[in-house]
């Protein structure tokens, strides 16, 4: 092995393995460095995306099969937890398939170090783990260390057996009574799939509704459905304390405490960050006052030979965005970048066109720009509403609770030129629906774009059209009505 790369990526989740395979692909001598080999793939493949939509896979048709019941057929039983977890583990296994070391080594050619990486320097780093240490250096460093779960701090939590994303994957019983903390997209995620597999959740949240970086309606009808399926919902409270191994006090706002009692506890308050062991100073890299590596919107650090991606990157000016596509944004931007030639040409990087899914169901989808950007960017706009109610589909599979927002241009005088600036959507397979609006964002298509198109009845994405098509109706202007009825 070398010990002078072109670039070295710590980290081999999301951001470092994109960023690594990416870079050797286009001829660079590449290094990439995790700790051990069966944290290859990072929090995405070992606890995080993939292990968690297993699960929800799995409660889904467990879910089903309850549904059936009206019908005829009769499905009884307890969940198998540690059976429902060995299909979560097989499937991480089949992607571990190509995220090891030696599936690196040998078929993208990189050469690949397991231990942990320290920086002795502002280009050279110290490699200590099983085979001793060494020290590398590199033009350039892409710190790719993602993140881990906040703590929970509350008097008596010694006494309790805490879970995080971090191990809840490794449960083998089914709690009775599951007691969730955090109401963002791991608790709501992981809520609804252990409620349907069986168990009582609570979920506790400290903000007024469950993910609050959804709009309010659609946290609303989400926390609905959940309550409906037998979710305990409790909102504007905190942990005050653990008084023994299965009962906890909330505090509420108004001053009074509540006693829920509990057989397990996941908890899922947000994220911070592994940078401990870096040793970030001795590289002159600095961290800002939330504990985050400062960052320029070109996502390098106080030291110009380095830079961060995927987690590691939530000090950017754009602000944080915890996703795997994120990180593939990232490490998209960076090697644009670095590839380019001259400072001048170099791209910022911008979530204008960034979404997510929760997965839910039925799920959220949010893209493009909120009512939020919207307003402080003082970018004038429209919100169109469509309810489900009418659409076909969705009486014929009975969805619930399903709404698409959009955030448009202000309609002009030709409606059908009017262009989507950011919207969200809830429904069943909302992530898969919103597919071409999202494209439509990034593209500036217009209503026009989706008034034309003829979609296959009854599928379910006609509801893109279908908004369109009762937007441009109440807003066409008196003389298109006049001039089509004078040449009918
Ligand atoms: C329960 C859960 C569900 C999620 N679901 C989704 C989802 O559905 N969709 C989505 O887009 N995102 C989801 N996410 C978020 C997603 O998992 C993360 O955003 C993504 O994995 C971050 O990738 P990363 O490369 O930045 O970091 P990580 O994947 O955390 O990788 C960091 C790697 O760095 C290594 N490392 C750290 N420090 C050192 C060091 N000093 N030396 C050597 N190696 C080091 C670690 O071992 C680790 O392998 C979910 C997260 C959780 C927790
Ligand atoms: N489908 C997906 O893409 C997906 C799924 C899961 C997680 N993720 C990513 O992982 C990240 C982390 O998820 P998360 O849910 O841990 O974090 P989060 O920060 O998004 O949500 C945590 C929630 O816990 C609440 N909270 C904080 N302290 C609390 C306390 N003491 N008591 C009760 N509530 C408290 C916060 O107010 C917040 O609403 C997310 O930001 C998301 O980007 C993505």
């Amino acid at each position: 092995m070398k010990s002078h790369y072109d670039l070295i990526a710590i980290g081999a989740g999301s951001a470092g393995l994109g960023v690594s395979i990416a870079m050797k692909r286009l001829g660079f001598n590449v290094l990439l460095i995790d700790r051990y080999d069966h944290r290859i793939g990072g929090d995405c493949l070992n606890d995080g995306c993939v292990p968690s939509k297993a699960l929800i896979h799995v409660s889904r048709l467990i879910h089903s099969a309850k549904r059936s019941q009206p019908f005829g057929w009769k499905s009884e039983g307890k969940t198998d937890l540690a059976a429902v977890m060995q299909y979560v583990r097989e499937r991480q296994d089949s992607i571990r398939v190509h995220e090891n070391a030696a599936y690196l080594r040998e078929t993208e050619e990189l050469d690949v170090e397991l231990g942990t990486a320290r920086f002795v320097g502002k280009q050279t780093i110290e490699i200590s783990g099983g085979n001793g240490s060494r020290v590398v250096s590199a033009k350039n460093i892409v710190l790719c260390t993602g993140s881990k779960p906040k703590t929970l701090n509350a008097t008596g939590i010694d006494q309790v057996k805490l879970y995080t994303n971090e191990t809840i994957f490794s449960l083998e019983t089914l709690p009775e009574r599951l007691l969730i903390v955090g109401a963002g997209p791991i608790g709501i995620e992981l809520c609804q799939a252990f409620q349907r597999m069986g168990s009582q959740v609570t979920v506790v949240g400290a903000e007024e509704r469950i993910l609050t970086k959804e709009l309010p309606e659609v946290s609303d009808l989400l926390q609905k459905r959940l309550t409906e399926e037998g979710v305990i919902v409790k909102l504007n409270r905190k942990v005050k304390a653990f008084h023994d191994a299965n009962s906890v006090e909330l505090q509420l706002e108004n001053g009074l405490t509540e006693l829920i009692e509990f057989d397990a506890v996941l908890v899922a308050i947000g994220r911070t960050f592994n940078f401990d062991d870096l040793n970030l100073a001795a590289a002159g890299i600095e961290l800002n006052d939330k504990g985050q590596i400062k960052l320029n919107d070109y996502l390098q650090t106080t030291n110009e030979h380095v830079f961060a991606a995927g987690d590691a990157a939530a000090g950017l000016p754009a602000g944080q965005r915890y996703f795997s596509h994120a990180a593939e944004l990232h490490v998209a931007t960076l090697i644009t970048n670095f590839i380019t030639p001259g400072q001048v040409l170099d791209k910022k990087l911008s979530y204008d066109h960034f979404s997510w899914v929760t997965f839910t169901d039925p799920e959220v989808v949010t893209f493009g720009l909120s009512e939020y950007d919207l307003k402080t960017r003082k970018i004038s706009y429209e919100r169109i509403d469509y309810d489900f109610a009418h659409d076909d589909r969705a009486v014929i599979e009975d969805y619930e609770y399903a709404r698409l927002i959009l955030f448009t241009e202000p309609t002009g005088i030709n409606p059908f030129s009017t262009k989507i600036l950011g919207g969200t959507m809830i429904a069943p397979n909302a992530g898969e629906l919103a597919q071409e609006l999202i494209l439509a964002v990034q593209q500036k298509l217009t209503a026009g774009d989706f008034f034309n198109k003829i979609y296959p009845y009854p599928t379910a994405s006609r509801v893109n059209k279908s908004i369109w098509v009762d937007h441009i109706s109440d807003n066409l202007p008196g003389v298109v009505r006049k001039a089509v009825k004078w040449f009918y």
